[in-house]
């Protein structure tokens, strides 16, 4: 039922009830078919032209109809596919950054990819057991209509069959749900391949125990599971069939046509019309399974699907970006990292902390002293478990984040380079890119074409980083974040950038907060800002630039 009422939900009611109609359509032609071949062989219909072309356009009913509920079907699946895809992706993007790192990317990836198909799928079934359904119950009806005795037994035996049924059903599931959660292992393991792969190479004996421990006790245990849960859906539906057997054997030789007036061509209408049910009945139980899939599947999508409309809304309007401000605080803030199975907790804070326009500040402390985790409060990726954000006085909340955020221009020690200026297409921006790559000694190596496509990102990392700074650059915002961006460079683009770019940025009114461990420069900065154990020891006031630029 989640499932319907979740596919009703997620599109037009017509887009999924038409093929419904054009398979019910189909279903009540087949029954129709079952009950003209029934009136010929009792011969109470004549074999005539007439009665052929009555079955003849009959059956074109239920081919046809099939046909367009099998092509409706086919479409519906498809743009659901596309739609709870982007729609994940949308929800992704609006679910705060804390609760994606405690999800984890592999997990993330099974939704997007696992999940998406297995919902998708059972939507293709939910119509087929919809359709086979209304044939089952046409030609129930029917049976009713034949011999309400043979009716009421078969509903006897439908009885048992679904109490019998369920037993092995429910244990299937349980294994499918199991090896669900073994799959989120599995892509963990999949990443560790992908970019673990040159670690895997150079270690044979690293390569072999992960080969048979890490990934093949992975696989081994999802093999069984599913084995385990496919087996007890494939026992469940014989037993169902099996069932069905026993009751035309029943009929046929214990218990000859039960409430059967006229003999033998009564028993041939009920054998008939029972085994008629077969095929309907087999497709219903054969399509069960991958409705338990889908629910599984919707029950692990669950959570991001019920996300907060407001931060859904918060995304999709975000705000221009700010092309200035004035002050940002920081009052007491706080934020903590709990880690289960280590028992042990990081805390950061509390911090008090102001970052005025046009200020260079540069963040430093030991690893681990919280730099980064700082840096995701200030730019508003993280939310603080307590204290407040004041941007130009007004207190960030959960309405404004997206304000901040718009805010600033970063480099993250893990930043992601993409391979166009995505995002980034106002007139003059590739000239002005291209003038960038010439400052940052890329021109050779890197190309911009007139859409923003950069030519390559296959670079060193001391490259990668410095398109990602010229991509920080062109956005243009009031602030910038950049995390350990020195460290891959050597020590020539040290310079241009401690000496040069940073004070060319805080010259062109621009705040930047820079976290570095390069001692060599820290008289660039205005201030200082010490963070130990996740707390500010101390902020150092520096002399103007000029007198420190002299003094170096
Ligand atoms: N996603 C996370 N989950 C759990 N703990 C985390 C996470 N990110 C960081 N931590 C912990 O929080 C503490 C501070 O980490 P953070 O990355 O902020 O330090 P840092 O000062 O930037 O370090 P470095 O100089 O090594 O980059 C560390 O002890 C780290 O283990």
């Amino acid at each position: 039922m989640k499932l319907l009422a979740f596919f009703l939900r997620g599109g037009s009611k017509w887009s999924f009830l038409l093929p419904v109609l054009c398979g019910v359509l189909s279903g009540a032609a087949s029954t129709g078919l079952i009950s003209l071949i029934n009136s010929v062989l009792e011969r109470s219909v004549a074999p005539d032209t007439a009665t052929a072309l009555r079955f003849a356009g009959i059956g074109l009913v239920a081919l046809l109809a099939r046909v367009c509920s099998q092509l409706l079907l086919n479409y519906l699946q498809q743009s659901m596919l596309e739609k709870l895809r982007m729609e994940l992706v949308q929800r992704i993007l609006a679910t705060p950054l804390r609760e994606l790192e405690e999800t984890g990317s592999p997990r993330l990836l099974a939704m997007l990819t696992d999940d998406v198909n297995n919902i998708s799928s059972s939507l293709l079934v939910i119509p087929q057991i919809l359709i086979n359904a209304a044939i089952v119950t046409g030609c129930l009806v029917y049976l009713a209509w034949l011999s309400p005795n043979v009716f009421l037994a078969l509903m006897a035996f439908t009885v048992v069959g679904f109490v019998t049924y369920q037993l092995p059903m429910s244990r299937g599931l349980g294994f499918i749900r199991a090896s669900r959660e073994v799959q989120d292992r599995l892509y963990k393991h999949l990443g560790a391949v992908i970019q673990g792969i040159k670690e895997l190479k150079l270690h044979p004996d690293r390569r072999s125990a992960f080969l048979e421990q890490s990934l093949g006790e992975t696989t081994t245990a999802l093999r069984r599971l599913n084995l385990k849960g496919s087996s007890l859906f494939s026992a469940a539906s014989s037993w169902g069939m099996f069932l069905f057997f026993v009751f035309i054997g029943l009929m046929l030789f214990v218990l000859p046509a039960p409430g059967a007036q006229n003999g033998a061509a009564s028993l041939v209408s009920y054998t008939l019309t029972v085994l008629y049910l077969q095929q309907p009945l087999d497709a219903l139980l054969a399509n069960i399974p991958f409705l338990s899939r889908g629910m599984v599947s919707l029950r692990k999508v669950e959570r991001l699907l019920a996300l907060d409309k407001g931060l859904l809304e918060a995304v999709r309007t975000a705000p221009a970006p700010r092309t200035s401000f004035t002050r940002l605080e920081l009052v007491g803030i706080t934020h903590s990292y709990h880690r289960e199975r280590e028992d042990s907790s990081f805390t950061l804070g509390p911090i008090h902390l102001k970052l005025e326009k046009g200020e260079l500040v540069f963040l430093v402390g030991g690893n681990g002293s919280g730099k980064t985790t700082l840096a995701k409060l200030i730019t508003g990726l993280y939310t603080p478990e307590s204290g407040e954000v004041r941007l130009d006085g007004v207190s960030i909340t959960a309405e404004n984040r997206e304000e901040l955020r718009q805010c600033f221009s970063t480099v993250f020690s893990d930043y992601y380079l993409f391979s166009t200026l995505l995002g980034l297409t106002p007139a003059g921006l590739v000239p002005r890119a291209r003038q960038y790559l010439e400052r940052l000694h890329l021109n050779h190596k890197v190309k911009i074409d007139d859409d923003g496509t950069l030519s390559t990102t296959d670079l060193s990392q001391g490259q990668r980083k410095r398109l990602a700074l010229l991509t920080a650059w062109l956005e243009d915002r009031p602030l910038y974040v950049f995390d350990e961006w020195g460290a891959d460079q050597d020590p020539s683009f040290k310079a241009v950038f401690y000496e040069e770019l940073l004070p060319e940025m805080k010259r062109a009114g621009k705040t930047v907060l820079v976290i570095s461990h390069d001692n060599r420069y820290f008289h660039v900065a205005d201030r200082l800002l010490h963070l130990e154990f996740g707390k500010l020891v101390s902020e150092a006031e520096q002399p103007p630039l000029e007198a420190r630029q002299r003094a170096s």
